[in-house]
């Protein structure tokens, strides 16, 4: 029996299909073309979703996914997923980044040169049995200044591409060093604006957000040079359609080639369609062979894995976690959890700020996963209406006003290795630590007191004045109230003439019990929870 449901709601790959399909945990539904009405009504039983840009995953999409975990896009661009719900409601959404950079460079370069050479407009004519070679006069991208908008991967491939064919090739990006622009052998420009001032052909390589929005705006238009070409095969809302209809009237831009738009699929009377001198194609960049396959196969891949095996790669909301870190990690992820929620349970109330400390051998591991697993672990215990997990833990920190910090000191004082984690409100610092004795998680540390007892089950932790009988008291309270205890953990601090006790029972107390020890003179603090 599956235990995951899988649903594909755009075209991949067949491989890719398969590859998910191997996975006994996995159930793959294949449902293409959903209304965005039908994809809400089944969303909900599915706990992994693929994806390319049709489908628009929408907040709404995300509050009637009750079970999804992930949503692997199978290509790059994710803003057809609402990246901030996706956070909030803790699902990893994971793309394939480098599957169809070849291919989207490809056709961006054709592109440019189809545009260069009047293609589409020569081919129309010769079909329609016209032999007209006087209105398709080119121009040779050779020594043309080209200006590249985002040096990623495709925007890379591309000015490989440029170069080959003589083109002076200006990129702006801002990410790209002066050594890797040496490197790639192109002209770095400081700015976008910089890039494009005197330019005769512009592509853009960038991803849509509200930064880049219109980033090829009018006035970045004008600045390049009268003639030029501007070829879009990253995201439609890139270029300001309605500037660049208006540069084409007057002439001062030559000509327009897109393979995306604000509005996909773009009105049959879209101003731009009027152009003389312009190539579209419908969002093909990654539409290859090679390119599906890779993608397709890629995501199913990364899907199953974070499914059934908690692997994380690719993943544009949360760092990633590879087979390595996890195996190295994984035995601490219990003793995080059962800290973070202890320290909820027995610490004040709202804190300002969490720290995690790993000392000894465990400092050299990558932490980054257990301090989520802390934090996690803290915040589930704190927060029962939000369903907090690795994913939007962080998020929902931030929200909280809740400060994270994490340090690591190589050697553990009395301990071989040692997670301490503390709660800081006001000047007061709480505190609980736990470590393994052999392979078992056990905590050692509860707000002062050692003590030692397991990471989960249900316990009892009473604070009480330091005096004869109260363990008696405990004892033969939970016995009359047919409460079995399975381990006990005593802790006396002689100074303060305080005790706690951390009683592990085998089944949780009644109120009323709990009511009758708080009430006993000397007793300080009941708690009942379990881990
Ligand atoms: N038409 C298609 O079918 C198709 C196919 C694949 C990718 N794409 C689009 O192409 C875009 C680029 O893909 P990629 O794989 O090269 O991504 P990438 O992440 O490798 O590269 C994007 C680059 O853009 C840069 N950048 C970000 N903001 C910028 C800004 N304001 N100005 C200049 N540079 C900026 C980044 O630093 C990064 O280097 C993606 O966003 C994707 O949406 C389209
Ligand atoms: O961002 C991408 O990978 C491309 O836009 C491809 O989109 P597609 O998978 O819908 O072809």
């Amino acid at each position: 029996m599956a235990t995951y449901r899988v649903l594909v709601s755009d075209p991949i790959s067949e491989k890719g299909v398969d590859a998910l399909r191997t996975a006994p945990e996995i159930q793959v539904d294949v449902n293409t073309g959903l209304k965005p009405d039908e994809l809400l009504a089944i969303i909900g039983d599915y706990h992994g979703l693929v994806v390319r840009s049709q489908t628009k995953v929408t907040p709404e999409v995300f509050a009637a996914a009750k079970n999804l975990k992930a949503i692997g896009r199978a290509g790059v661009g994710v803003d057809n997923i609402d990246r901030n719900a996706a956070t909030d409601h803790g699902v990893v959404v994971m793309n394939t980044p480098s599957g169809n950079t070849i291919s989207t460079a490809e056709h961006a370069f054709t592109l440019m040169l189809s545009l260069a050479r009047n293609i589409p407009q020569a081919h129309a004519t010769v079909i329609a049995g016209k032999w007209d070679r006087k209105s398709f006069e080119g121009v040779e991208m050779n020594g043309k200044r080209l200006a590249i908008l985002g040096m990623g991967r495709i925007g890379t491939e591309f000015a490989k591409r440029a170069q080959a064919f003589g083109m002076h090739v200006v990129a702006y990006d801002p990410f790209l060093t002066a050594a890797r622009a040496q490197g790639l052998k192109v002209e770095l420009a400081e700015t976008a604006d910089l890039a494009l001032a005197g330019a005769d052909v512009v592509t853009l390589h960038i991803p849509l957000t509200d930064e880049t929005n219109h980033i090829l705006n009018k006035a970045r238009l004008s600045s390049m040079n009268k003639g030029a070409l501007v070829v879009n095969c990253a995201r439609g809302g890139l270029v300001d359609e309605a500037a660049a209809k208006e540069l084409l009237d007057s002439g001062h831009l030559a000509g327009i080639a897109l393979d995306v738009y604000e509005v996909e699929p773009p009105p049959a009377d879209h101003p731009l369609f009027a152009a003389k001198k312009a190539v579209f194609t419908p969002h093909l960049g990654a539409s290859t062979a090679e390119a599906q396959e890779n993608v397709g196969i890629e995501v199913a891949y990364q899907l199953k894995d974070f499914l059934v095996s908690g692997e994380i790669r690719n993943a544009v909301n949360m760092p990633n976690l590879d087979a390595k870190t996890l195996e190295s990690v994984g035995p601490y992820l219990n003793l995080a959890t059962a800290l973070g929620k202890l320290l909820a349970k027995i610490g004040p109330g709202q804190v300002d700020a969490l720290r995690v400390s790993y000392l000894g051998p465990v400092s050299e591991l990558d932490t980054q996963l257990v301090t989520r697993t802390v934090l996690t672990g803290y915040l589930s215990g704190a927060h029962h209406e939000a369903q907090v997990n690795l994913v939007n833990a962080p998020a929902v920190a931030k929200a909280l006003g809740l400060q994270i910090t994490e340090s690591t000191v190589a050697i553990a004082t009395n301990w071989t290795e040692l997670i301490e984690v503390s709660a800081v409100k006001g000047g007061e610092t709480f505190t609980v630590a736990g470590t393994f004795f052999g392979n078992a998680p056990r905590i050692v540390h509860i707000l002062g007191h050692n003590v030692e007892t397991n990471t989960s089950g249900q316990f009892l932790f009473v604070e009480n004045d330091d005096r004869p009988g109260v363990v008696g008291l405990l004892g033969s309270s939970l016995g009359t109230a047919g409460v079995n205890i399975a381990n006990m953990s005593l802790s006396r601090n002689k100074s303060l003439s305080r005790a706690v006790t951390v009683i592990e029972v085998d089944s949780e107390p009644p109120v009323s019990l709990l009511e009758t020890l708080r009430a006993t003179p000397g007793i300080l603090r009941v708690l009942s929870f379990g881990l």
